[in-house]
């Protein structure tokens, strides 16, 4: 499918730094919006509901499963979490650039539906900060953090499947490379509608 705007797919174990990246590189480039999904997990300290995610029941979540509301969904750590359909669709069509923080399985999926999307995997430095980083996040529970933990080894084993892999060990330095990739994805397809335009047909460049 063929939309003017760009799919930004982020994944990486949890802890690793996905949400405070793209959280800097939505306040750094007003062109991107975020994709708010549904979740059948409980809410964080300071989450709202529609702001980090839309908190769902079992039942809700069932209902927009069998209605095909979502385009991808997946179960993560135990929770199910999905993206709406029609909240994607239509802001691309309308040529809004959209980025998905989502888990590795749904990443795949995008990328069937979507062959354009671009699918970045945020890695942490090590396995001692990557500990420390949930710890000091100090939202989850330890039973909640090794499990996360454990999940972060099948995750990270799936890095190579995607576009880029940035490092998150200094801050500035991912967001920087976040934001180029961002922006190679805008001028990769500029350039490709571009191609199909009349000045390149006439140039014979086409
Ligand atoms: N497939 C899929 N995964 C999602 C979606 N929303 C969030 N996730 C992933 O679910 C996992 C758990 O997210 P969350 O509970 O917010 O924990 P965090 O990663 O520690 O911040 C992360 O890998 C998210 O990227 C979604 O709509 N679809
Ligand atoms: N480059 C970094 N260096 C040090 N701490 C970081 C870095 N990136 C993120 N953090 C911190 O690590 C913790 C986990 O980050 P978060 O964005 O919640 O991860 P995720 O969304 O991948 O679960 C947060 O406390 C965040 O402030």
């Amino acid at each position: 499918m063929d939309y003017p705007g760009n799919l930004i797919v982020v994944a990486a174990p949890s802890g690793a730094g996905k949400s405070s990246l793209v959280k800097a590189l939505l306040e750094l480039d007003s062109k991107v919006q975020p994709s708010v999904s549904h979740t059948t997990r409980a809410p964080r300290g300071q989450e709202n509901h529609g702001r980090e995610y839309f908190f769902t029941s079992q039942e809700e979540f069932d209902a927009m499963v069998k209605a095909g509301a979502f385009l991808e969904w997946a179960e993560v750590h135990g929770n199910r979490y999905g993206t709406s359909k029609k909240a994607i669709e239509d802001r691309i069509a309308q040529g809004a650039d959209v980025v998905l923080e989502i888990d590795f399985q749904g990443a795949i999926q995008i990328k069937q539906i979507f062959a354009n999307a671009v699918l970045i995997f945020i890695l942490p430095p090590s396995w001692e900060e990557l500990r420390s980083r949930l710890e000091r996040r100090g939202e989850d529970s330890p039973e909640v953090i090794e499990l996360r933990l454990k999940n972060a080894a099948v995750e990270m084993a799936q890095a190579s499947k995607f576009d880029f892999v940035i490092i998150n060990e200094l801050f500035d330095r991912a967001v920087f490379d976040l934001k180029a990739i961002v922006h190679a994805q805008r001028l990769k397809f500029s350039a490709q509608r571009r191609a199909r335009s009349d000045t390149f047909k006439s140039l014979n460049i086409g």
